[in-house]
């Protein structure tokens, strides 16, 4: 399965494409929809998110609520775009429309791609980068990986995902009970978190931050339960699912690291206390009596939960902004203010939930017999039969 994304974030529409989904898969506009809504939410996102109500159009591939096996593609509108149609405008402009638009930016954000895509791309309005490289383009990440997550809970398999860390503020409650109960706590809390005193905090430090014009990143969590033993190989490097997972979690705008199960923690440890043991029962096949290693070993699932972290850095835009320098006049100025929120944390763990389900849904895709979805669920069935019998 691949995916593309189109659109900039004050331009009309969002689009992706998704091809290769398996035919007969049902699929609804509201399953998508859902998932929106729940990446807009968050205490720290700024007044952008007041103005959009995400939601998708569909642009083919679906015909009374099944997939057709056809690309289905998903438009969702930039309800921002109406106050942007002349500085976002397609059209050529003349001379003095173009001197009508004073809001050409020449002084890049630290943090941001402002000045690495001028250079490389040759824009001296850095509008030009920043229209794309914003995380606005995660609402159709989120888009493709909501088709994702849908064809996992048709076959059983259920992701979710919980903000660890705001602002180095720890949530001390790790464990979960089961993945709904994680799905009904974090769902209610404004930040995502498990620990609603932890939480409480967190939004404290978020409301400190903004209010003295700075940003604060944190830790996610994405676990998934259900996946079938041996989803992705080890036998060469890029089928590996391990590097897959870290790939997805690293291409999320702000995020500067991975750990899969205990990660870096694993550095500090003896082996006989990183391995999980593995233990046999008659009824279920295998297992492993501890999960250190977040179900992935050899590139591979090991039937286990999948625990991947990913961390996101301070939004870089700031309202008291660091030094920077302007490209046109070469002096040092203080970098330009976008309008931005104060920390995406919780929305990013949303994202980070989705690009997870993309890996994972592609992996199995790419995997076992997919043309007809009927068919997939047969093909997992089988395999899942061989394992607890092998
Ligand atoms: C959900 C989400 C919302 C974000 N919101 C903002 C924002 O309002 N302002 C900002 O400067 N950066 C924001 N970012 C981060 C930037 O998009 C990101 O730092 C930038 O694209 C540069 O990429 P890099 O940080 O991965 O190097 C957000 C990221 C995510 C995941
Ligand atoms: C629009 C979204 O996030 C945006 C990501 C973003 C950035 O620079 O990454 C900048 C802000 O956009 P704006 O400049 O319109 O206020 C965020 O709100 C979104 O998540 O839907």
């Amino acid at each position: 399965m691949r995916y593309l994304t189109s659109g900039e974030s004050h331009g009309p529409k969002l689009i992706t494409i998704i091809e290769g989904l398996p035919a007969g898969m049902p699929l609804l506009a509201e399953d998508i929809n859902e998932e929106l809504a729940r990446r807009q939410k968050g205490h720290g996102r700024g007044r952008r998110m007041q103005i959009e109500t995400d939601t998708v159009e569909i642009g083919g591939g679906i015909r009374h609520g099944y997939t057709l096996g056809s690309p289905v593609s998903l438009i969702v509108e930039n309800n921002d775009w109406k106050h942007w149609t002349k500085i976002m405008g397609q059209d050529p402009l003349d001379d003095a429309e173009a001197n009508d638009i004073k809001r050409k930016i020449s002084r890049p954000r630290p943090g941001h791609a402002d000045l690495n895509g001028a250079i490389k791309y040759g824009h001296r309005d850095m509008r030009n980068v920043l229209e794309r490289s914003s995380a606005r383009e995660t609402t159709v990440r989120v888009a493709a990986g909501a088709v994702a997550k849908k064809l996992l809970a048709l076959l059983g398999i259920k992701v979710a995902s919980h903000v660890v860390e705001i602002g180095g503020i720890k949530s001390k409650v790790a464990d979960y009970e089961s993945i709904e109960k994680l799905k009904e706590i974090t769902e209610n809390s404004p930040v995502r978190c498990l620990d609603e005193e932890a939480g409480l905090e967190m939004m404290k430090a978020i409301d400190e931050a903004k209010a003295n014009g700075d940003s604060i990143g944190g830790v996610v969590e994405v676990i998934v339960e259900g996946m079938p033993i041996g989803v992705g190989s080890y036998v060469h490097y890029d089928r590996k699912l391990d590097a897959k997972l870290a790939a997805a979690i690293m291409s999320i705008n702000a995020f500067k690291g991975v750990e899969i199960g205990i990660g870096f923690e694993a550095a500090r440890m003896p082996g006989s206390e990183v391995h999980d043991e593995i233990i046999w029962d008659k009824e279920t096949g295998y297992s492993r009596r501890t999960n250190r290693l977040g179900g992935l070993e050899g590139g591979m699932t090991n039937g286990m939960p999948l625990v991947v972290r990913g961390v996101m850095k301070p939004i870089p835009t700031l309202y008291k902004p660091l030094k920077s320098v302007d490209i046109d006049t070469k002096e040092e100025f203080t970098a330009s203010i976008e309008r931005s929120d104060s920390c995406a944390v919780p929305a990013a763990s949303v994202v980070a939930e989705h690009a997870v389900a993309w890996e994972l849904a592609s992996a199995i895709v790419d995997q076992f017999y997919s043309d007809r979805f009927e068919g997939l669920v047969a093909n997992i069935a089988e395999h899942n039969r061989h394992a607890r019998e092998f």
